[in-house]
């Protein structure tokens, strides 16, 4: 069986963050493992409170899992502080980790800010670097690229800065862009876009942590970069077009829409 990691946040409305990662890897088949940056009291209509994990104790967690199940493929989703990012990217060349998928999480859907000022800097200096693939959002594509995004070549041009920048491949998602659907991967100074239909669903907590650890999973599987993006992008497509409708504010995806549970 294949092996995946997760190190993020856990999200205790089961969403987003470690919850949606598990779901997505076990969906794929592959076997789940995490490390946790973070516990948050949230639901879907907000994050409430933030208790991070010490860079110590989260080393601690790396360790046991590089040295008894080496991951496949790992995922990096909410990583709050400096200290963090460092830990995660001494252990990451340590183990020589691959296959590495970083969602630069800056943000929830909810609004609520889940990454300090430092950190972003970290992510950029130590973490990036090391990524096969970051995935960042339209807003998050704009910090890192330090352009505003208002068409499609926008996009194309932010992920270009960025992909210069760090050495990798960056999918820039369109889910806060006009048609919200279309996704544009940019790797070896080329560009291709994923392009989907728009979905009316507002329940979409959570689309960026399942699009990623979606790639992960697809990538610990042996599907190279290009493939793992566009199977992940039909995942999430599937997982917010069975359109489960859960909580007050924007709701989860439905992460099993693949099995029938009647
Ligand atoms: N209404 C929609 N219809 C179809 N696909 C969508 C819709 N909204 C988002 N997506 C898809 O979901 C994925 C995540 O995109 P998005 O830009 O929302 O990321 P995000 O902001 O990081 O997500 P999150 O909601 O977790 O913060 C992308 O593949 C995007 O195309
Ligand atoms: C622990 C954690 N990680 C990531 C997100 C972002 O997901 P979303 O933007 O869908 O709220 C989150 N809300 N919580």
């Amino acid at each position: 069986m294949k092996t995946a990691l997760t190190i993020a946040g856990s999200d205790s409305c089961g969403g987003a963050g470690i919850q949606a990662d598990i779901k997505t890897m076990t969906l794929h088949g592959v076997y789940a493992m995490s490390a946790i940056t973070a516990l948050t009291a949230q639901n879907t209509t907000g994050v409430i409170g933030i208790s991070e994990v010490s860079p110590e104790f989260l080393g601690q967690q790396l360790d046991c899992v590089f040295k008894d199940i080496p991951p496949d493929a790992v995922k990096i989703g909410m990583v709050s502080s400096g200290g963090l990012i460092e830990m995660i990217a001494d252990k990451l060349k340590e183990y020589n980790a691959k296959n590495i998928v970083v969602d630069p999480v800056m943000v929830a859907s909810s609004g609520a800010k889940l990454i300090s000022e430092d950190a972003i800097s970290a992510l950029k200096e130590k973490l990036f670097p090391l990524a096969l693939i970051l995935t960042p959002n339209i807003p998050e594509a704009e910090v890192l690229s330090g352009i505003k995004i208002k068409s499609d070549e926008d996009m194309i041009e932010a992920a270009r800065i960025i992909s210069d920048n760090y050495h990798c491949a960056v999918l820039c998602k369109g889910g806060h862009h006009k048609n919200k659907a279309n996704d544009l991967l940019y790797v070896n100074g080329a560009y291709r876009w994923f392009k989907g239909q728009p979905i009316n669903n507002p329940n979409t907590h959570g689309t960026g942590c399942t699009l990623s650890s979606a790639i992960a999973s697809n990538l610990a599987k042996g599907y190279d970069l290009i493939s793992s993006v566009g199977r992940a992008k039909d995942y999430v497509t599937g997982a917010l077009a069975a359109m489960l409708d859960l909580g007050q504010g924007s709701g989860p995806l439905n992460h099993a829409f693949c099995i029938h549970s009647e």
